[in-house]
């Protein structure tokens, strides 16, 4: 399971939790503007946009899971499995493989609207990587500081799906997620009134009763509503370091603790990462299951003008700042 947000307070934030029982070796990766991407079927760019994201590095390639580039516009791609359909080439289309996709957008496009209009002419093409690397059923959102779109390549064609609470998590598509929100419009932060009977004399038992009723679960369905619910009732107090703390706060309601969910074959999906990136600044921040500081990378700190990539290793461990 997996969940992507969006959170804006003075500064704008994206970020995911990466939830898995596997590391790719997956690093922060800062491509600069002039490090070409050589597309299987597209014409290769030369300059380009620069981005920051997690990627694992193979023969010098960056695979993105999530990026932000020196614009502001975000990506992340989120697991999709029985439901993403990539087809054949298309002429007529721009063909590209899943693994070109968060750098095809992110290389041009600025705002959402910009995206919108270069995905409805992409056609998604079923090519793997490599042998050890195949294509990766996934669907993704894309936000910029204003608003979110979800994409979906399925065997009924193409969806792009504004996504007014800027949230993603997994199966099933995208439209169900939406219109189950319904089912909880009810909850609120406040202190619950008796609706129930008139009859019955039912008051709040304790103080932190708002939101009753919100699934707690590790269902892609209920971090939906848990994440979005978490997120738009949000309160930062309007500085960088209480929106990005805010914001990990949000992530952290559906993190996925080692142990809780259980794949088979003595494997357990859990939160590996998380980020948050403030995409106003272009920094990267992120924490790791084993390593609950943040960590940050700026891309503004490295050369954007360069051709080379910029990779940051994990730092791993726990950072213990110990009082005496
Ligand atoms: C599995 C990851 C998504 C995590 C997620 O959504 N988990 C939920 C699992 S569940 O079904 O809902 O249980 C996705 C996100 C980005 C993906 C990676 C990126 O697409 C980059 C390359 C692409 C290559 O084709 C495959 C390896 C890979 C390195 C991908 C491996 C894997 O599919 C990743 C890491």
């Amino acid at each position: 399971m997996c969940m992507a947000a969006t959170y804006k307070d003075k500064d704008h934030y994206f970020g995911r939790n990466l939830d898995l029982e596997i590391s790719y070796g997956q690093k922060v990766v800062v491509t600069p503007r002039n490090k070409e991407f050589a597309y299987r079927h597209e014409n290769a760019e030369k300059t380009h946009l620069a981005l920051i994201g997690m990627a694992a590095v193979v023969d010098g390639c960056p695979l993105y899971f999530d990026a932000t580039n020196e614009n502001g516009l975000s990506m992340a791609g989120l697991n999709f499995p029985g439901n993403a359909y990539y087809g054949e080439m298309k002429e007529g289309s721009h063909n590209i493989a899943p693994f070109e996709f968060i750098p095809w957008v992110l290389c041009k496009c600025s705002t959402v609207e910009e995206a919108r209009a270069l995905i409805s002419g992409t056609n998604l093409i079923d090519e793997d990587f490599s042998d050890a690397l195949p294509a990766s059923p996934l669907h993704w959102i894309v936000s910029d500081r204003e608003s979110s779109i979800v994409v979906e390549y399925m065997e009924s064609g193409l969806s792009i799906y504004d996504d007014p609470a800027g949230i993603l998590t997994n199966n099933p598509p995208f439209p169900f997620h939406m219109h189950n929100l319904a089912n909880y419009m009810n909850l609120s932060a406040g202190v619950p009134e008796n609706r129930f009977s008139k009859d019955i004399d039912l008051r709040p038992y304790s103080r932190g009763m708002g939101a009753m009723g919100l699934p707690g679960d590790l269902s892609s369905a209920s971090r939906f509503v848990k994440a979005a619910f978490t997120k738009l009732n949000s309160l930062s107090d309007g500085t960088e370091e209480g929106g990005m703390t805010q914001f990990f706060h949000i992530m952290d309601s559906v993190q996925q603790q080692m142990g809780c969910c259980y794949l088979g074959d003595e494997k357990y999906e859990y939160t590996i990462y998380t980020s948050c990136c403030d995409t106003d600044k272009g920094i990267y921040y992120y924490r790791t299951y084993g390593n609950s500081q943040i960590t940050g990378v700026d891309m503004h700190r490295t050369d954007l003008d360069s051709d080379v990539l910029a990779e940051f290793p994990l730092v791993e461990g726990q950072h213990v700042l110990m009082q005496n």
